[in-house]
């Protein structure tokens, strides 16, 4: 059995992969990227891509998917795909989706996330992404409440095709109770940082609570994969005998969270995730050593002030 056959239900009653393919790609390995995504979804058998306006690597994928959607290998009803607005986009949510459904070549997403609760200047095409002033400091939007964007994305949820489900990312507990009590949809999801080293537990215990599916980004750490050497980990897989990256995978998606692994090496992505059955035990205790031991991987300066756990470690 494979991880990559798991499914979680929304809070619409739809179905999300529990594993999906992350694509950041650094400039470096562009020219790898549509190899790597056609081998995840073909060879790898993912059925969720993760993406984003400020991913850069929308019309990538695009091409991609029109090539498997012609050749008839895949349908479009066969994939999950998430994209999201960046604070640059604050005002213009639509704007930013409909951008992302061109370079994507597809009418609809399944879901449309606000990237950070931040608000950037930047012009009406969300330029800079990250706006700076001559200090280097960024330049945020003034007066701008990020809430403003979320109800700008119920009305294109309520009011148009052009996604199946909204939600958010990069919100702590404090942000999701104002956001619950001053509008009138519940995010469909919360993508957080979350791994063994940030199990986020209350966070993670709020989204429960609130039928808010967590999707955990950077599940290795991100460049390196740095939460494979943890030796509970290295532990576990070699009780499972699997590698590192499966107890991962199934870390998160025996726990009801979604998870997405990034990967521009081939060989890896055909070898997916197995199934792996960990204990309420070691669950446990995975989230122990992050209490123990906690390490934010993902330290953009545009979070400083969101009063997160653990930042800038
Ligand atoms: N909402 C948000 O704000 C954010 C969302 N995300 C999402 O989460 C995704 C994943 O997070 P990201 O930080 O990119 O990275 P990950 O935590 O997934 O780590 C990626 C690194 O792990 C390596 N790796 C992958 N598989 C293995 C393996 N089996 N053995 C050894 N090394 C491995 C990769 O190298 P290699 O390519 O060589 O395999 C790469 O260096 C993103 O791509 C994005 O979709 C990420 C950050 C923020
Ligand atoms: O989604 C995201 O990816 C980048 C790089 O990890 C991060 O800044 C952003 O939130």
């Amino acid at each position: 059995m494979s991880a990559l056959d798991i499914d979680i239900t929304l809070n619409t009653g739809a179905k999300i992969p529990a594993v999906g393919f992350g694509t950041v790609c650094f400039d470096e390995f562009k020219s790898q990227f549509k190899d790597a995504l056609k081998a995840a979804l073909l060879e790898g058998h993912y059925r969720h891509i993760d993406t984003a306006w400020y991913y850069g690597t929308e019309a990538l994928i695009g091409e991609v998917l029109q090539e498997l959607f012609e050749s008839g290998k895949l349908k479009r009803e066969d994939i999950f795909v998430t994209t999201k607005v960046w604070p640059s986009f604050w005002k213009d949510p639509l704007k930013s989706l409909e951008k992302s459904l061109h370079d994507l070549r597809l009418d609809y997403v399944d879901l449309f996330l606000q990237h950070w609760p931040l608000a950037f200047e930047g012009d009406e095409n969300g330029l800079p992404a990250v706006p700076k002033d001559a200090e280097g400091n960024v330049k945020f939007a003034k007066g701008a409440d990020y809430l403003s964007t979320w109800k700008k994305m119920i009305l294109i949820y309520k009011n148009t095709t052009k996604t199946r489900a909204i939600g958010v990312s990069n919100y702590t507990p404090k942000m999701l109770t104002r956001l619950l009590k001053e509008t009138d949809v519940v995010p469909a999801t919360n993508q957080v940082e979350l791994h063994p080293h940030l199990p986020q537990v209350e966070l993670v215990k709020f989204c429960k609570e609130h039928k808010i599916v967590v999707e955990a980004f950077s599940p290795l750490g991100g460049n390196g994969a740095p939460n494979l050497k943890i030796p509970l980990v290295q532990q576990l897989a070699k009780k499972y005998n699997v590698p590192a990256v499966d107890i991962i995978v199934n870390y998160h998606a025996q726990a009801g969270r979604v998870v997405l692994p990034r990967s521009q090496n081939v060989e890896r992505i055909k070898k997916g995730f197995s199934e792996v059955k960990l204990t309420e035990k070691e669950l446990a205790e995975l989230d122990q050593f992050g209490i123990d031991h906690p390490k934010r991987f993902i330290n953009d300066v545009w979070g400083n002030d969101l009063g997160f756990e653990h930042w800038g470690q």
